[in-house]
C-alpha cells in the first residue's frame, strides 16, 4: 500500500468554480474534441450524469489531420465567445512507423505538430478571454527526448519508443517558448507528468500492455492521472511559474534539452514551417 500511495501521489485540492468559462480538452472533457464522436458521446453522457453538467460538448478533431485541426478550430471560434482553458491532453505512444494525413511521423505529428497548430489557431481566443491556459500533456519520458533537426520525421531511423520520448520532449519545449512569448498577455502555459497511469496508451506494445497488466495495483488510475492537468488549469495564483513543468502537483525538474532556450526557439521556428504559419 505504501509503494501504491508513493506512486499514486498528488491531489488537486482547488476549489476553484467555473462558471461561464469554457475550456477545450483534447483526447479527454468539457469540449471533448477527439478523433472518435461516437466514443466522445459516450464520455460526455457518463460526465453529465456524474455531474449534472449537460454541458458538455462533443466536437470531431483529429490531430493527425490539420484539415481536421482547422475545421475544429473554425467551428470553435464561430461558436465561442471565449476560451478559457486548453488541455493538449490527446497522445500516442509506440506506434508502428506511420504518418499523418500531412505526411508527418505519427508521435510528433499528433503530440507535437497537432497540439502546435490547434494552440496556434485558438491563442487570440485565449488571449482575448485572459486570464487563461494551456496545459501540455507531456511525460517523464522526456528524459530520454531529443529533438533531431536532421530527422525530425524519423526517416533515417525509426525507433517506436524513442519518436514518443522525442515528441513528449518537444511537447516541454513547446510550452517553455510559449510561455516566454506569452509573458504579459495574460496567457499562461504549463507542462506535465501525470504519473503512469492505467490508460489505452500502451496499446501499440505488448510488452507494455503486460507491464501495465502485471502492475495494475501500482498504477494511477485514470482519475488520479489527472490531477497534475487539473491542477495546472485551475491552481488560483499558478501565473508566475507559467512555463514549469509539474508532476504530482509539484515544480519538477526537466531534461537540460529540455531547458534549452535555442532549441525552443528552433522547433518552434520549424513548427511553423512544416505547418505553413507566419513566423514573427
Ligand atoms: N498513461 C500513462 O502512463 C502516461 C500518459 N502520458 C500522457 O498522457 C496523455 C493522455 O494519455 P492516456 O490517457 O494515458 O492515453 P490514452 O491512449 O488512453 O488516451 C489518449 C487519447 O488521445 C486520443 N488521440 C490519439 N490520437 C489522436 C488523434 N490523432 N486525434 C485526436 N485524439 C487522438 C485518443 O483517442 P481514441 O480514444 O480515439 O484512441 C485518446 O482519447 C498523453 O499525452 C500521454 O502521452 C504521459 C505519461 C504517462
Ligand atoms: C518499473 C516499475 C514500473 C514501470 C514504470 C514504467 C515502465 C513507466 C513508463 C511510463 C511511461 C511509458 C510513460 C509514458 O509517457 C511500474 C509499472 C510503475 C511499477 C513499479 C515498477
Amino acid at each position: 500500500p505504501q509503494i501504491r500511495q508513493m506512486l499514486s501521489s498528488g491531489v488537486c485540492t482547488s476549489t476553484t468554480q467555473l462558471p461561464g468559462k469554457v475550456a477545450v480538452v483534447t483526447g479527454a472533457r468539457v469540449y471533448i474534441a477527439c478523433r472518435d464522436v461516437q466514443k466522445g458521446e459516450l464520455v460526455a453522457k457518463e460526465i453529465q450524469t456524474m455531474t449534472g453538467n449537460q454541458e458538455v460538448l462533443v466536437r470531431k478533431l483529429d490531430l493527425a489531420d490539420t484539415k481536421s485541426i482547422r475545421t475544429f478550430a473554425k467551428d470553435f471560434l464561430a461558436e465561442e465567445k471565449h476560451l478559457h482553458i486548453l488541455i493538449n491532453n490527446a497522445g500516442v505512444m509506440m506506434c508502428p512507423y506511420s504518418k499523418t494525413a500531412d505526411g508527418f511521423e505519427m508521435h510528433i505529428g499528433v503530440n507535437h505538430l497537432g497540439h502546435f497548430l490547434l494552440t496556434h489557431l485558438l491563442l487570440e481566443k485565449l488571449k482575448e478571454s485572459a486570464p487563461s491556459r494551456i496545459v501540455n500533456v507531456s511525460s517523464l519520458a522526456h528524459h530520454l527526448g531529443r529533438i533531431h533537426f536532421h530527422d525530425l520525421q524519423g526517416q533515417k531511423f525509426y525507433s517506436a519508443g524513442l519518436a514518443y520520448c522525442h515528441s513528449k520532449l518537444a511537447n516541454i519545449l513547446f510550452t517553455r517558448e510559449l510561455a516566454r512569448r506569452l509573458k504579459g498577455s495574460g496567457v499562461t502555459a504549463y507542462s506535465l507528468h501525470p504519473g503512469t497511469v492505467n490508460s489505452e496508451l500502451v496499446r501499440h506494445s505488448s510488452f507494455m500492455r503486460c507491464l501495465w497488466r502485471l502492475f495494475f495495483f501500482f498504477i494511477k488510475t485514470p482519475q488520479q492521472g489527472a490531477q497534475t492537468s487539473l491542477y495546472c488549469a485551475l491552481t488560483e495564483g499558478l501565473e508566475n511559474l507559467s512555463g514549469n513543468h509539474f508532476s504530482d502537483c509539484h515544480v519538477t525538474w526537466v531534461s537540460a534539452q529540455a531547458r534549452n532556450e535555442t532549441i525552443a526557439r528552433r522547433l518552434w521556428d520549424v513548427s511553423c514551417d512544416l505547418l505553413g504559419i507566419p513566423m514573427d
